[in-house]
């Protein structure tokens, strides 16, 4: 085909138009086009967008290195001197050893796949329970990996929802999980020119709510029924949350009351059955953190004679 063939061609089917001849349609044909993606658009277009949000994790051994980099850059977290400096090379020199550690879970982190289910199912449920806010469409926002908070928050702007709730997947309040992530959304918004004319409600903290607490006691029943009858009212329930800095817990974060607010409601659902304890994983760097660790207080029980865990 000529050149100018192919030109002609081309206008023809953009404007539906005859260049050389007669014209067929004032309409042009481009408007049509428009006018069929805005109706696919409106009707997969959500009315409440459920944001869920979280820290994220690594899908494979290659995304660790740029997880740690954005967690050890990010000043709700951890506030470090000369952080531009100093994160990029605490980061680096992790690496490897929290590689270790994901291999031995799998290769990586599974915390995208069952956010992804969970709000799917949340949202068929949502629909049903709530036809004034349907159709719900979830999203997910990662603080440390993809889909970054960022990123999720364009696509709910562009999909133009007209609610949307910021939903923590923390039960429990931290300034450095669920505050992070409020303070990204807040700086999104601050940074960009046009406003949203999303509604916004927030979740963000539900460590007392009962289905939570009824969802942890009956995992914790069908576990304690593996031990036999006669050991089983002995046998000690360790509740094992991520540790905080006492700097952070000083300073007013409630992140520890919370814990133990879920921790105490999930006894007296088990009629205080058994004994327990709350204890605290995870402390990084030399500085001190919530104790007892958890690691250390199943060092003391193994040497007792009656250690019975779950
Ligand atoms: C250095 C400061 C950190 C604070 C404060 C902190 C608080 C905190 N974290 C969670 C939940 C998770 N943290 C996870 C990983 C993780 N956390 C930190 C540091 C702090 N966390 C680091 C450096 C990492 C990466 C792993 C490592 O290098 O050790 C995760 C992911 C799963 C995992 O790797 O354990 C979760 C989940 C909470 C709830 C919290 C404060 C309340
Ligand atoms: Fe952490």
């Amino acid at each position: 085909m000529s050149k100018t063939g192919a030109i002609r061609l081309f206008l023809r089917s953009w404007y539906g138009v005859q260049v050389a001849g007669r014209q067929y349609s004032t309409t042009p044909r481009c408007s049509q086009v428009e006018a069929a993606a805005v109706a696919q658009k409106e009707a997969l277009r959500p009315k409440t967008a459920l944001l869920m949000l979280n820290m994220g994790g690594p899908r494979n051994l290659d995304e660790v290195h740029d997880f740690l980099l954005e967690l050890f850059k990010d000043r709700d977290i951890i506030q470090l001197p000369f952080q531009s400096r100093m994160g990029p090379w605490i980061a680096k020199r992790r690496t490897p050893s929290i590689q270790q550690k994901y291999s031995e879970i799998g290769g990586g982190s599974p915390i995208f796949k069952w956010t992804d289910l969970q709000g799917k199912l949340m949202c068929e449920r949502l629909d049903k329970l709530c036809p004034e806010t349907a159709p719900h469409k979830h999203y997910v926002g990662f603080r440390y990996a993809n889909p970054l908070t960022e990123a999720t928050l364009e696509q709910i702007e562009v999909e133009g929802a007209e609610n949307c709730v910021a939903f923590s997947q923390y039960p429990q309040y931290s300034c450095s999980t669920t505050g992070s992530s409020m303070n990204a959304i807040h700086k999104f918004y601050a940074n960009r020119p046009t406003e949203t004319k999303l509604k916004w409600s927030v979740i963000d903290r539900w460590s007392t709510n009962p289905f939570l607490v009824k969802c942890f006691a009956e995992n914790i029943k069908t576990e304690l029924e593996k031990f036999p009858v006669e050991k089983r009212k002995d046998v000690f329930i360790l509740f094992s949350a991520h540790s905080l800095p006492l700097r952070q817990v000083n300073r007013g974060d409630p992140y520890a009351a919370e814990v133990g607010a879920t921790v105490q409601l999930v006894m007296q659902e088990l009629g205080f059955s058994n004994p327990y304890r709350l204890v605290w994983q995870s402390k990084v760097g030399p500085l001190p953190w919530l104790s007892p660790a958890t690691d250390d207080a199943i060092k003391g029980w193994y040497f007792l004679p009656h250690a019975w865990l779950v």
